[in-house]
């Protein structure tokens, strides 16, 4: 970045009345905030934009003296180069009331204008603050939860909630049982007293969701199961959850770096076990300090100067908020020099060991056998340890089977312990589709997908690295023609499976996939369109339907606080 650049940020998304002066030459980060406390239940949109009216031109005030007396500038000269705020995602009400007031700074103080999205806000500020070059990224905050990783000028979003934000599922629970907005705080300090109690655990690949979790913790509270228990258990299950999807996305992308950004990154519970499973599997943890994960306005003015710097500006007229703008709509103008994700390859008959997100597994590829044991994985409950081990370990036997029957290529067993948490598999392709991806492959997943659908079952963690391509024989170097008869598009790694007859589970199945050609490929529109030819040969097109619908969806939809 050039050497002295300042910048005014602002931000109100949600609760947040925010502004801050960000110096690039010293890395200094002034913020002032005030926030809006609702008197009951959650955070109501026009009670909030009232808030913003009264507060943003006081946080602002503050925010600019702070920069006149501290670098004073003549009284006749702007003390920063650039207003940048947040455009979106959040409440529509109080996002117009923060644009209309970035505009008039603008205006009066004859700088630049930047528009910038507050979810890509929450990751650069963490990788700004850990100096990592190409880091996975967890938000965790009230409105959002996803995974983002960088590839070919976009943030991708490799996985994200199927329904509510993290910190807005946590504080449902907590208005239901009474307790005053924010819920988070409050179920952190009574979790430190609670045991252990069984509640659901859903994660479909890097994707997640917490309506069911959420029912059955309410559920719980009204059957008089301690409400210190239940915090305890959400804790586990939830954090739990995002954990295992970081780790997914580390594993999937080649990635040794992960950064957590959002609201609820201010839990110790859940920087512990992130950190822990990155200490486990060699990676490397940042989470940036409080005052930087909550919603603030210092994230802001620290991308607004690399934007700024990057040309990254914004005429007033096309100044325009948006509620439900995503990460991966931001054309990332600030990083086109730095190199992006090299992922690692898979296992390709060199090495004798992979490790995958949850297994290690050892390779025998001139005995045609694997060996794949799922390792306990500290950061997790003991209980829900075990219960995933077994559980999946068991299923991953059961549905591999299932699938072969059904016409689908997949390994064949030939032992399974699941109190070891350990199978014994036919060693099956060359390469990981990952690393040798073609539309003609593509089209196979599409098939073998529906196949699966068809029979009543998902996959539950299709992506590309769960896909094994080319000859599996270690002598394959015959003709061409002998190669390809033996070239098969093979399904591995079944353990997220279930049964189930919703055409919604199938369209997850499908998007799931989907997502993991947007995070590993070039260029993946024709390969996304292959998947669906594919899918359409065998399965049903009111399937491909409730993709549509499902890939539609705002999820950005803030919490309006009533229910
Ligand atoms: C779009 C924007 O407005 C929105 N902002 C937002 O959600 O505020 P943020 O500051 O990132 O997160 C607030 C959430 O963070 C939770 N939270 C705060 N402290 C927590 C803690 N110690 N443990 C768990 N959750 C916590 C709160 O309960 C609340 O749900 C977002 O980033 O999604
Ligand atoms: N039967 C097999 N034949 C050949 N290679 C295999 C086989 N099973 C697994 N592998 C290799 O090991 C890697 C990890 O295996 P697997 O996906 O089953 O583990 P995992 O820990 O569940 O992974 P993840 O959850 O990250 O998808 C695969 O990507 C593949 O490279
Ligand atoms: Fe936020």
């Amino acid at each position: 970045m050039s050497s002295d650049i300042r910048i005014l940020g602002i931000e109100g998304t949600a609760w947040a009345a925010s502004a801050a002066v960000y110096d690039s030459a010293t890395d200094d980060v002034f913020i002032e905030s005030d926030a809006y406390q609702p008197d009951s239940g959650g955070i109501h949109p026009r009670e909030a934009a009232e808030h913003m009216h009264d507060a943003i031109p006081r946080v602002v005030e503050t925010a600019l003296e702070h920069a006149r007396e501290t670098y004073d500038e003549p009284a006749d000269e702007a003390p920063v180069d650039a207003v940048a705020f947040s455009r979106g995602p959040g409440l529509g009400p109080c996002l117009r009331i923060v644009g209309t007031a970035a505009r008039a700074l603008s205006q009066a103080l004859e700088v630049p204008l930047v528009g910038v999205n507050h979810m890509v806000a929450h990751l650069e500020i963490g990788r700004h603050t850990a100096d990592f070059d190409s880091p996975v990224c967890l938000n965790a905050s009230g409105a959002n939860a996803h995974l983002l990783a960088y590839r070919n000028g976009r943030y991708r979003v490799l996985g994200e909630t199927m329904d509510t934000g993290v910190g807005n599922a946590i504080d449902k629970f907590t208005r239901h049982v009474g307790w005053s907005h924010p819920g988070g705080p409050k179920v952190e300090a009574a979790a430190e007293d609670g045991e252990y109690v069984d509640l659901p655990y859903v994660v479909k690949g890097m994707d997640f969701s917490f309506s069911g979790i959420m029912s059955a913790a309410k559920q719980r509270y009204d059957d008089d199961v301690p409400v210190e228990d239940i915090c305890f258990s959400l804790q586990e299950n939830i954090f739990g959850m995002l954990t295992e999807v970081a780790e997914r996305a580390l594993s999937l992308t080649g990635s040794d770096e992960l950064v957590l950004g959002g609201g609820v990154g201010q839990n110790e519970r859940l920087r512990e076990m992130l950190a822990e499973m990155c200490a486990q599997r060699g990676a490397e943890f940042h989470a940036p300090e409080p005052r930087f994960l909550r919603d603030n306005a210092g994230m802001i003015a620290v991308l607004g100067a690399k934007m700024y710097d990057a040309g990254d500006t914004l005429a007033i007229e096309e100044s325009r908020v948006d509620p439900n703008y995503r990460p991966d709509q931001v054309p990332v103008t600030w990083r086109s020099d730095e190199p992006e994700l090299a992922a690692g390859r898979g296992a390709d008959g060199g090495e004798t060991q992979v490790r995958g997100a949850e297994a290690l597994v050892d390779l025998e590829p001139a005995r045609g056998r694997v060996t794949k044991r799922r390792e306990s994985k500290t950061y997790r409950h003991p209980q829900l340890d075990d219960r995933l081990r077994r559980e999946r370990t068991t299923l991953e036997a059961r549905l591999t089977s299932l699938a072969r029957r059904e016409g689908v290529p997949t390994p064949v067993l030939s032992d399974v312990d699941p109190r070891e948490a350990r199978l014994e598999l036919e060693y099956v392709g060359k390469w990981d589709l990952r690393d040798e991806l073609t539309a003609e492959r593509v089209r196979d997943v599409g098939r073998h997908l529906a196949r699966l659908h068809r029979a009543g079952f998902v996959h539950g963690d299709p992506t590309t690295r769960n896909v094994r391509v080319g000859s599996a024989d270690p002598d394959a170097s015959g003709t061409e023609r002998a190669a390809e008869a033996r070239e098969r598009t093979v399904l591995i790694d079944f353990g997220l499976g279930y049964h189930t007859d919703h055409v919604e589970d199938y369209a997850m199945d499908i998007h799931v996939f989907d997502q993991s050609l947007v995070g590993t490929a070039d260029d993946p529109d024709p390969l996304r369109e292959a998947l669906r030819e594919g899918y359409r040969e065998v399965g049903e097109e009111r399937v491909l339907e409730r993709l549509r619908d499902v890939e539609g969806r705002g999820r950005y939809v803030s919490d309006d606080g009533q229910e």
